[in-house]
């Protein structure tokens, strides 16, 4: 080949390798813009979303023959509404969770099931498994709690007959870890009853501003589940004197207790759910709490005594493989003042002990050593109670002065 034809060769192969290199750009740069275009409807629909009015939920309460559906908005009011043509009938059942336009006026959404506050705020149990055979003692407090919450719930027609009324309400009092919790679940065993567990703290303090929907709402729920028993944990924290309700968080927790009185007083005593409160400070409590008709049965549940921490010790070492050497009444000298809560931790511990040691069975060592790191523990965290307790009495004494 001559030079020129060469050079015509070459410029013609350059002429094609660069036609490729432009389509090769030419189809990177459509790919570019494929993903910019996407990029843009993201954005756009996120605008829209954020530019959009806030949809209403509400709640279906009933289908009308005409199509129209009764909801209960979240703001207020029962409301008749329309329904979105794309949205089927079938799916509206009462209790469903909807959403409507900012109007108020049209159901535009069906909304998943989510869980309500008043849900996650309290616990409940079908049936416990607690049974009386796993209290320690406490054996007047058992007594007391059959006749007056299990009773009226398994035979109703005993105090008709003989023209008595049962207590709605039972209080349970005394220090923390001595079994309030437990008892109240035993008896809620025994009558086959719902166990519904609330904590006062929490409904002011973790649910705030929605204490009183939740207490309505879960005596609503007792209701439906009755035979059932309200157990409200550390009820003081709604239920102390006021002093002040002047400060917003002191209503709230003013609207809460209202709200739990005016749930007890609409019940008849021998309607079949039962409430069950349990405090440590029964001292600072509203006296409108223990007015007649509400918690009007005290129930003490002290620190177990020598024989208490036995029956305690007894239980909780019931499946335990104990040697020759463990005597429980010697364990129930060596703990006074524990609580049966501490006594547990003691079990456990020594368990632990003997587990770390290689044994198969836990000999009177293992509980010398728990009992010592549990009770050395108790010291420290009852001398910093008392020195809390011991503060706050002073912060009242000095409110009252003012
Ligand atoms: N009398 C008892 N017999 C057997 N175990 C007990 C007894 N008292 C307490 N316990 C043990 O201690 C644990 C805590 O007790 P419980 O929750 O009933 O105490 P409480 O009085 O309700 O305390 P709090 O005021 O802290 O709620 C129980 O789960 C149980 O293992």
């Amino acid at each position: 080949m001559s030079s020129d034809a060469k050079k015509v060769f070459k410029a013609e192969i350059d002429e094609e390798e660069y036609v490729r290199l432009l389509e090769s750009k030419i189809r990177f740069l459509e790919s570019e813009r494929d993903k910019l275009m996407m990029k843009i409807r993201f954005y756009k629909s996120e605008i829209e979303k954020l530019l959009s009015p806030p949809l209403i939920e509400a709640i279906v309460v009933n289908v009308l023959k005409n199509g129209k559906v009764v909801v209960k908005s979240s703001t207020g009011p029962n409301l008749v509404v329309k329904v979105l043509s794309s949205i089927p009938l079938e799916k509206l059942r009462p209790g469903q969770h909807v959403a409507l336009n900012n109007r108020g006026s049209t159901i535009v959404d069906v909304l998943p099931e989510h869980e309500d506050p008043y849900v996650k705020s309290m616990e409940v149990i079908d049936r416990p498994s607690v049974t009386f055979e796993d209290i320690g003692g406490l054996k007047e407090q058992v007594r007391e709690l059959r006749e007056v919450v299990e009773l009226p719930l398994k035979n109703p027609e005993l105090f008709e007959e003989i023209g008595i009324e049962p207590p709605k309400g039972v209080l349970l009092y005394g220090p923390p870890g001595c079994g309030k919790t437990l008892l109240a679940k035993a008896v809620a065993h025994e009558s086959g009853a719902t166990f519904i567990s609330i904590v006062g703290s929490e409904l002011v303090q973790k649910f705030i501003g929605e204490g009183a929907r939740i207490v309505r709402e879960v005596f609503q729920y007792a209701r439906k589940k009755a035979p059932a028993i309200v157990f409200i944990d550390e009820i003081d924290a709604i239920a102390a004197r006021r002093l002040d309700i002047g400060t917003s968080g002191e209503r709230e927790v003013q609207r809460t207790l209202m709200q739990l009185l005016a749930e007890i007083d609409g019940f008849k005593p021998l309607d079949k759910v039962k409430i069950i409160a349990a405090t440590n400070r029964i001292d600072i409590l509203d006296p409108a709490i223990l007015r007649p008709g509400r918690f009007d049965r005290l129930i003490e549940v002290p620190l177990p005594d020598l024989n208490g921490r036995y029956e305690i010790f007894k239980v909780h070492t019931r499946k335990m493989k104990l040697g020759r050497d463990v005597d429980l009444y010697e364990l129930a000298r060596l703990t006074e003042g524990a609580t049966g809560a501490e006594i547990k931790s003691i079990v456990t511990e020594a368990g632990y002990n003997a587990i770390r040691n290689n044994r198969r069975q836990v000999i009177r060592e293992d509980f010398i050593y728990a009992i010592k790191k549990v009770m050395s523990k108790k010291k420290i965290r009852d001398k910093n109670a008392e020195y809390l307790m011991d503060r706050s009495e002073k912060d009242y004494s000095r409110y009252m002065l003012q």
